[in-house]
């Protein structure tokens, strides 16, 4: 830190099992991820490829390399996993793991209509191969789904082998664990942290309001995720008590 200010909650450090921040990197370039780590390295665990554009993304490797040279383990969304899934491809999903070594991948079926005992055997398959992280919860804003049957697909993809995981917001911000208006469903979150420990799950929370709810509610070592690159300096002092909307919550 630049310089010195009493009663900073603690922060944890990396590797960080809990307060981790995945940031979404929507299509930085190379240039752009290197800016992106000068700055926001020290406060980011995981940088999410979101959705598909690692297909699409140009000198993908030397990408990945600016990540994992900073310290950071990037990983490709959850929604590419359902494209080789989707077209019957889930060995080259596999082989792709390999070839980028990637150590952590995604798991979802916010896109896809997948049985869950099915959803569970490919967390099971690809934890032979990565870390998974799997996400919970659909991409469509009319499935609206009740708290026992998130905690229930939870617990079963723990038990199936996913390391953390992801309760699912978009980008946007506006399903899954939020309503349209991007509130949060508070009972929701109530009852899920009820049942399943607050550090296995990585909450999507792309909006500032849902940040701080979650610092509110969890705490300054709370598990982010979908964070803006841009944001992820506000997000920091928004952790640690040094913005206006989490100013008292920590003196
Ligand atoms: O669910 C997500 O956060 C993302 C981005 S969005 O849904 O396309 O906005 O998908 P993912 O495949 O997990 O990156």
């Amino acid at each position: 830190m630049n310089f010195q200010l009493n009663n900073i909650p603690e922060r944890t450090q990396k590797p960080r099992i809990s307060g981790m921040t995945m940031v979404m990197d929507k299509g930085l370039s190379v240039r752009q991820a290197e800016d992106f780590m000068a700055v926001g390295a020290p406060y980011t665990d995981f940088v999410k490829l979101g959705w598909t554009t690692a297909y699409i993304t140009p000198r993908l490797d030397e990408k990945l390399a600016v990540y994992r040279d900073a310290g950071i383990h990037p990983y490709f969304g959850g929604t590419l996993f359902e494209a080789f899934v989707v077209r019957n491809q889930f060995d080259d999903f596999l082989r792709l793991l390999e070839r980028y070594r990637l150590e952590y991948a995604e798991v979802s079926d916010g896109s896809i209509a997948l049985p869950h005992e099915e959803k569970c055997k490919y967390i099971a398959k690809v934890a032979q191969y990565a870390t998974v992280i799997s996400e919970v919860g659909s991409k469509d804003n009319t499935k609206i789904m009740a708290p026992y049957k998130w905690i229930s697909l939870m617990k079963a993809e723990l038990e199936s082998g996913t390391w953390r995981l992801i309760a699912e917001s978009r980008e946007s911000g506006n399903v899954g664990l939020y309503r349209e208006s991007g509130e949060v469903r508070q009972g929701l979150v109530d009852e899920i942290l009820n049942e399943i420990p607050s550090e296995k799950i990585i909450w999507e929370a792309p909006l500032k309001s849902q940040q701080v709810y979650f610092i509110h509610l969890i705490g300054t070592n709370v598990n982010l995720g979908n964070i803006n690159p841009n944001e992820i300096m506000a997000l920091e002092t928004t952790r640690l008590g040094l913005r206006g909307d989490t100013f008292h919550s920590f003196i």
